[in-house]
């Protein structure tokens, strides 16, 4: 599905990712952690064009980023936060507007239903909280309907009840099929919905299986060099 080869990136003299090589299979959840400040956006950004990675190749379903950026783009959505909206326009522009954009057949009425924003549907962004953002947010992702989703830290602002109804809807898009990359700091929701952990860590990526582990514990192990204590 995305197949990356040789990814490098560098804002100047500070290098944030050097030589990644990795695969992102369809039908498959992958979680992206690391410390503030270490490159998860970037790479992100790096995924879908918007920095340029170096002499990296990025292929996804096949098709070339550099050589056929448009027909790569359409396969992806990515809005990196909510202060990306734009603020005098309502959640109903957002959503025909990507409708539109990356020509979905979703409905937007049960995505509406789905994700619980009807009550702020014809809302000006302006007027609505962090958590009403990140769902409106979440459901232009859905409404753009594309193979890969990159997500950045989702979870920002949500209640329990919302991060189980996202952490819900993620595995819904795996098993219909998507991709998913997602970034994150809540240690215990990539535990429960990730097939695979990317630990970016000096400038390289850490891949693991979700075999169960405590991820609290792998992120204290890989990022602060505590062993887990037994015992
Ligand atoms: N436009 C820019 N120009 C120069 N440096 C930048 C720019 N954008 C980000 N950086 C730097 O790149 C590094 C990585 O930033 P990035 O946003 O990718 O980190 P992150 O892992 O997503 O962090 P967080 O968890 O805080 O969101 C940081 O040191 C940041 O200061």
């Amino acid at each position: 599905m995305l197949e990356v080869s040789h990814l490098n990136f560098a804002f100047g003299k500070q290098g944030l990712l050097s030589d990644l090589s990795f695969t992102l299979a369809a039908g498959s959840i992958t979680g992206l952690v690391a410390p503030n400040g270490t490159g998860k956006t970037t790479l992100l950004r790096c995924l879908c064009g918007l920095l340029p990675s170096g002499p990296g190749v990025l292929h996804l379903n096949g098709i070339d980023l550099y050589r056929k950026r448009t027909a790569y783009l359409a396969q992806l959505f990515f809005l990196e936060n909510s202060t990306q909206l734009y603020a005098d326009l309502t959640v109903a522009d957002h959503l025909k507007y990507v409708r539109k954009m990356w020509h979905s057949s979703v409905s937007i009425q049960d995505t509406v239903g789905e994700l619980e924003v009807a009550g702020y549907y014809r809302k000006r962004i302006r007027d609505l909280s962090l958590g009403m953002k990140q769902h409106a947010l979440l459901a232009m992702y859905l409404v753009a309907d594309p193979q890969l989703l990159l997500i950045d830290e989702p979870l920002n602002g949500l209640d329990p009840t919302s991060i189980q109804q996202f952490e819900r809807i993620f595995t819904q898009l795996k098993a219909a099929g998507k991709t998913l990359l997602v970034s994150s700091h809540q240690m215990d929701s990539v535990g429960r919905v990730s097939d695979d952990v990317f630990f970016l860590k000096d400038q390289h990526i850490l891949a693991e299986p979700n075999t169960g582990q405590d991820m609290m514990a792998e992120y204290s192990r890989i990022f602060l060099g505590q062993e887990a204590a037994h015992g």
